[in-house]
């Protein structure tokens, strides 16, 4: 059996053109199904649904044999344990900061003020002030990030941006682009040698179903 690890929403909805590849359809849709554990048409696949923040934890301990996250995800984890062999160009956004309106970042960090920063991506903001030897306190949060400097909480977010529609609904702007961010295809190494034979086929199926970034 090959357990593979989505989570609900736009990852789930983006792996389906890559398991159509791989002559894999699922069986029940996971917002109308209470189920966790969701059949395919192939009796040897199934998929489990977890967090998103949870796939390459299943990954890594073989809850499943493979999954579907975020580069921003699997930063945040460490990665250890997972093979990491496709960027499969899905659920594709960038990580930014972003300030109030009415806050001038740039005079902030030309003037070396400590920054108090809200974000649920605390290994990224951590490197990422670090590079540009900004001093911040971060406060850890698990989502609704804009509300963070809404509510005087912080003088910034590092939140993903995708069409920036919830930044400006929350008069908030973008000021730095930390990184670009796409969905990957994470193996748990020790499944990787134990079912090859199964799961080659399905890596090679997605390999060759990845649409290519625009250049
Ligand atoms: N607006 C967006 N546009 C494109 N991709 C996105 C966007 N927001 C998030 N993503 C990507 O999709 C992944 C899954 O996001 P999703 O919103 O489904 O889960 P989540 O709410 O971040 O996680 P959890 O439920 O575990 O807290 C993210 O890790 C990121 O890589
Ligand atoms: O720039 P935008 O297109 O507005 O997308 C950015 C938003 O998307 C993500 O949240 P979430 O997954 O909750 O957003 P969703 O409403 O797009 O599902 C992210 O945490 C931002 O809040």
């Amino acid at each position: 059996m090959i357990t593979l690890a989505l989570s609900k929403g736009r990852i789930f909805d983006e792996t389906l053109p890559l398991l159509a590849a791989a002559g894999i359809e699922v069986l029940e849709d996971p917002e109308t199904s209470r189920k966790l554990i969701l059949p395919t048409n192939q009796p040897g696949v199934r998929v489990v649904l977890v967090r998103a923040t949870d796939v390459p934890t299943y990954v890594e301990h073989g809850g499943a044999d493979l999954g579907v996250t975020g580069k921003d995800t699997l930063i945040e984890h460490g990665g250890q344990g997972l093979y990491q062999p496709l960027d499969l160009q899905i659920a594709k956004c960038r990580m930014s900061v972003a300030v109030p309106a009415d806050f001038d970042y740039a005079s902030a960090v030309r003037q070396g003020s400590r920054l108090t920063v809200a974000t649920k991506y605390t290994t990224i903001a951590r490197e990422f002030f670090a590079g540009k030897g900004v001093h911040v306190d971060l406060i850890k949060l698990y989502g609704s990030m804009e509300l963070a400097p809404l509510t005087g909480m912080a003088d910034a977010i590092v939140d993903l941006v995708s069409t920036g529609k919830t930044l400006k609904a929350n008069n908030l702007v973008e000021v730095e682009r930390i990184m670009d961010i796409s969905s990957r295809l994470v193996v748990n190494q020790a499944a990787l040698k134990i079912k090859r034979e199964a799961l080659r086929p399905i890596i090679d199926a997605f390999a060759g179903a990845i649409t290519p970034v625009a250049s």
